[in-house]
């Protein structure tokens, strides 16, 4: 039976901290949540005044990136501004689920701890306020600003049980607190993937025992997936057009002999990537070869001083 969700475990981590001071509290919730029915759990949202029951409007959309964010990269920032610009509007709110899987479909969770990472987290989810709001501030105050509280931005940071996209979006679904004020409606999610997510999402092996597509009918029946193209040092992911050859041929219906339903087609948005090709890996690679020009072009300013200051990957351990 799928476990419950909850927000019992919601941190007390409420006031402003540097991110350092916050890992005995992530600490601690994360040892919860492992002991608890919970499949997904909000942990912090920032800004701190903003928790989903704090607003009265709907919220129509949650953007989630769902990451291993070991660490969070420009590419990370990026994906989620560019998502978040293309849906701005005035008169609603605006949510980023930043998630973090504590079972990853493919690897092991080292070499930063999850309390490291979820440090990290809040570091990106502030550098994607400041970015999206320059103007204001983080304590959550915006009525200096001219700006009405439900057209801001607030981004929430949680962990997730489950590996798989469709179970997880179950169980945001299942979580009460995004659900509209009045008509207990939920919002709709907007996964955003790369392009390599995209593969491992519409690949069977990771479906038994069947091993069709079927479940993912739970995921596009109601939500939708924005991928964005990856570019990499070298050819692992081919041009735009090689890339977007799997959306066609799902499209085209070609994918229907395992399951895959063409319509799930109008639900996938395929967008640019854009700038220097990035990766959590080299960021690693980088911090274990001393390269600190490197680590300095491919994370924030916050995330390369947490990763200097807590001596992060600096062992030679190349798994994400
Ligand atoms: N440069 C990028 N371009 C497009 N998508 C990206 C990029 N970096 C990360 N993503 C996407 O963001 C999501 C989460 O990123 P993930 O943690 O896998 O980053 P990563 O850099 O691939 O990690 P690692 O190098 O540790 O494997 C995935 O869906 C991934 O495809
Ligand atoms: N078919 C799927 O739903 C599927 C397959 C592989 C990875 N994932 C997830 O995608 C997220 C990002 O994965 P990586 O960190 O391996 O890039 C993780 O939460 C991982 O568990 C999902």
């Amino acid at each position: 039976m799928r476990g419950s969700t909850s927000r019992l475990f919601r941190s007390a981590a409420r006031t402003m901290q540097s991110p350092s001071a916050l890992l005995p509290t992530f600490h601690t919730s994360l040892q919860s949540f492992a002991s608890s029915p919970s499949t997904f759990l909000i942990l912090h949202t920032i800004p701190i005044s903003a928790p989903p029951s704090s607003t009265s409007s709907q919220i129509k959309t949650v953007h989630v990136l769902d990451s291993s964010f070991n660490p969070p990269t420009r590419a990370h920032l990026r994906i989620a501004l560019s998502a978040l610009q293309s849906t701005r509007n005035a008169s609603k709110p605006q949510r980023l689920l930043l998630l973090l899987a504590t079972q990853n479909a493919d690897k092991a969770p080292r070499p930063a701890t999850f309390e490291q990472r979820l440090a990290m987290m809040t570091i990106l989810a502030q550098d994607i306020l400041d970015q999206y709001h320059p103007t204001a501030t983080s304590q959550g105050s915006t009525a200096q600003n001219g700006m009405h509280e439900e057209s801001l931005l607030a981004v929430d940071i949680g962990v997730t049980k489950y590996p798989y996209f469709h179970d997880k979006a179950i169980s945001i679904d299942e979580f009460k607190s995004y659900a509209g004020p009045a008509t207990g409606e939920q919002p709709q999610q907007v996964h955003l993937l790369g392009y390599d997510s995209l593969i491992r999402l519409l690949d069977t092996k990771y479906y038994p025992p069947d091993h069709t597509l079927d479940p993912l009918s739970a995921l596009f029946n109601k939500h939708r997936i924005r991928v964005t193209r990856r570019m990499e040092d070298g050819d692992k992911y081919g041009t735009a057009e090689e890339q977007d050859r799997m959306w066609e041929a799902l499209a085209r219906g070609e994918r229907e002999s395992e399951g895959g339903k063409r319509e799930w087609a109008e639900r996938i948005e395929m967008v640019e990537g854009e700038g220097e090709a990035m990766s959590s890996t080299k960021v690693r690679e980088g911090v274990g070869k001393g390269d600190w020009a490197l680590v300095e072009r491919l994370v924030g300013k916050g995330v390369r001083e947490q990763v200097q200051g807590e001596g992060l990957y600096v062992a030679d351990d190349k798994e994400g």
